[in-house]
């Protein structure tokens, strides 16, 4: 039996993504051991220029992440009314820097940068946000180097979940740059953790019901909170909850996603949780996609 599905008796399967993040995590550090056997420490910076508090703590997760795996964490934090000149200068130095592999500028950056700027000015074998659009035009060819860490962390679930993902059909809902889009890319490859038939719907999609209704897997990466219920599903599928949105106030603030979870429930096989699905995920795929870049970047074979 898989640990990171919990079955339970008339209602989906719920997918642990904090087992399926302690695992990436095991064999990550197992690859940094091997790196420094060939003398090689990864290393990965994190630039803030933000005042937002999920920012802040999303960054504090990834540096204890990399801690826990061995890698070195360097932050840089930019004040938010600093100029953009300061922000491209300091990536400008990360890339010069031979004890940086990996560059992750956290988004969203403070209102008034230019984020595709600075997202173009990062280092392509650094990027392993995969934003950089050398890194976007890699994957839509078919030939991926760095692929963004949320789409990942969804195809590993989705492949601990026992899905066949080859020939299933796949409703994502939500087009942004971060998500949809580059999962759509991901599954439509032709390998046997993808070769889906992938339908992209968003804000200004007619009649969302119609589409998910009919999904082997819906994935739902909206930021619209609890926007697919159990009544647009069809019975048995697969959900993947991408959403993190905190609702209420005070005592009452709870983070929930963009999934009703509780009728959802009652009608896939197997879903994930808010949190504890796809935001630890999320983070494991940033600590695999680092090995790879300092593994590419000192010409060392590793297998992760
Ligand atoms: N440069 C990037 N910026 C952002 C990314 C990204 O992949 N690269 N993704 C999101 C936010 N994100 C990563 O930065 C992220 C979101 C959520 C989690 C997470 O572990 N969530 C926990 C709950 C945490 C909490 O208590 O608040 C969970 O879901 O269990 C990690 C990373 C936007 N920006």
């Amino acid at each position: 039996m898989n640990d990171a599905i919990q079955e339970r008796p008339g209602r989906a399967d719920v997918i642990d993504g904090e087992a399926v993040a302690a695992s990436v995590r095991e064999s990550v550090t197992a690859a940094v051991g091997r790196l420094g056997e060939a003398g090689v420490t990864p290393g990965l910076a994190t630039v803030l220029m933000s005042d937002d508090p999920a920012s802040e703590t999303y960054v504090r997760m990834k540096q204890r992440d990399c801690e826990q795996v061995g890698i070195e964490s360097h932050h840089v934090e930019i004040d938010t009314d600093a100029p953009q000149s300061e922000l491209f200068a300091t990536i400008d130095q990360l890339n010069e820097d031979p004890a940086i592999d990996g560059i992750l500028i956290q988004r969203p950056l403070t209102e008034g940068v230019d984020e595709p700027a600075a997202l173009r000015r990062v280092d392509p074998e650094k990027d392993v946000d995969g934003f950089h659009p050398e890194n976007v035009g890699r994957l839509v060819t078919g030939d991926p180097r760095f692929v963004p860490c949320t789409p990942l962390g969804v195809q590993r679930l989705l492949t601990e979940a026992g899905v066949e993902i080859p020939g299933s059909d796949v409703v994502i809902v939500g087009r942004s740059e971060l998500v949809g889009k580059p999962l759509a890319n991901l599954l439509l490859g032709r390998d046997d953790d993808a070769d889906a038939t992938v339908t992209v719907c968003h804000s200004n999609t007619e009649d969302l019901a119609n589409h998910v209704s009919r999904a082997d897997v819906v994935v739902v990466a909206a930021g619209v909170p609890r926007l697919v219920t159990g009544e647009m599903l069809a019975e048995g599928s697969v959900v993947i909850d991408v959403g993190i949105n905190a609702v209420g106030e005070g005592d009452d603030r709870t983070l929930v996603g963009d999934v009703d979870y509780e009728s959802a429930s009652e009608v896939a096989s197997a879903i994930t949780p808010v949190p504890g699905g796809v935001g630890p995920m999320t983070r494991a795929m940033l600590l695999r996609n680092t090995v790879n870049a300092a593994a590419r970047q000192a010409g060392v074979e590793i297998d992760s």
